[in-house]
């Protein structure tokens, strides 16, 4: 079936629907969509051209389906209803690691749909603009560099400007890690420590994204490319971002939005978890597990990053 399909009817999948019908019919399965108004990304109507579906088997017809799904329930969706999406292309949209299984989204989509084709969309973009049109960059990442370059071809519009690589490993460890981060800084800016100290936690906190990446055999241009360092930039420093306004709220010591989706919270934990069985340095994302979770005060974590041993850069 010619078109796009996609699953999640939240900020992202709402965001994509709007931006690929600008250049043909689009399908969105979602829940909870009531007329063409997105609630995830509110003052945003669907155009014409994108069908409107909660029954996953209208989906059966089309070869390329992205998956604008959090992370942490993309397993359960592809056991569950997407069990009916076999043997195609799955993109993955979220950015993260699994809690479960310490898996990236194509770890996930490949356990569940061994037959199916998985890549990666990810990169530096805030869903609102690119529902307004504004001119935004994102990384395609899959292994066979065939498909990628057609999925790329098919995705890219005049605004949505897509690169390739064939670096999987790399793009989507940027994506999760970028949001543990962004948590930090979003800490910092809450608890009023400065911008100087932001700069060198993003800077600190790219070392470690490049330390556990290239340990798991990513490509260091792939960490300083879009869904790497352009993603970290972005996320470190606007209050757009969900990942940077919920560290500023737990900086200033204040609650948060629960309906949220913060991906780095869990991916916090998951990373955390690989970095010790690995031996690899972490210690802002370390500090971010055990500050979401309650284990840690700031004024600790503050003295333990402070206090660690000089080193070389
Ligand atoms: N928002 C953004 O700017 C960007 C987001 N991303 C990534 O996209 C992914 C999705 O984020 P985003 O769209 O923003 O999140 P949202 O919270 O806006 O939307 C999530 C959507 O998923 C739906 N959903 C949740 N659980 C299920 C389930 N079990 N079955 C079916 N649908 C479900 C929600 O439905 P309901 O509303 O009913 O809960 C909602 O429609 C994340 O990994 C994020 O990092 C990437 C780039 C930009
Ligand atoms: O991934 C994003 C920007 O690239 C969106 O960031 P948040 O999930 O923090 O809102």
């Amino acid at each position: 079936m010619s078109g796009i399909a996609i699953v999640g009817a939240g900020a992202f999948g709402g965001a994509l629907a709007v931006a690929l019908a600008r250049r043909g019919p689009v399908t969105l399965w979602g829940r909870g969509l009531q007329g063409r108004a997105l609630r995830r990304l509110p003052g945003v109507d669907l155009p014409e051209n994108v069908t409107v579906t909660a029954e996953i088997t209208d989906l059966s017809g089309f070869d390329t389906v992205l998956l604008a799904l959090p992370m942490q329930v993309l397993a359960a969706f592809l056991q569950g209803d997407g069990a009916a999406l076999s043997a195609r292309r799955l993109i993955a949209c979220c950015k993260g690691m699994d809690l479960v299984s310490g898996r990236g989204p194509t770890g996930v989509i490949t356990a569940a749909r061994p037959d199916a084709v998985a890549a990666v969309l990810t990169g530096p973009s805030f869903a609102a603009d690119i529902a307004r049109g504004l001119p935004t960059a994102l990384t395609l990442a899959c292994a066979d560099d065939a498909t990628g370059a057609d999925l790329q071809a098919r995705l890219s519009t005049p605004v949505l400007r897509l690169y390739r690589t064939t670096d999987v490993t790399g793009a989507e460890l940027g994506g999760a890690l970028k949001n543990v981060i962004a948590i930090a800084a979003g800490i910092v800016m809450g608890a009023g420590l400065g911008d100087s100290a932001r700069a060198a936690l993003m800077t600190r906190g790219f070392a470690e994204m490049q330390r556990l990446a290239l340990d798991l055999g990513a490509r260091p241009e792939t960490l300083a490319g879009l869904s790497g360092f352009g993603d970290l930039v972005l996320t470190c420093t606007s209050a757009q971002s969900r990942n940077f306004r919920y560290g500023q709220a737990l900086g200033a010591g204040r609650s948060f939005d629960g309906d949220s989706t913060v991906e780095g919270v869990a991916t916090a934990q998951a990373v955390t978890r690989l970095a010790a069985e690995k031996t690899i340095a972490m210690p802002v994302a370390t500090m971010v597990a055990a500050l979401t979770a309650g284990r840690l005060a700031l004024p600790e974590a503050i003295e333990l990053l402070m206090s660690r041993p000089l080193k070389q850069e």
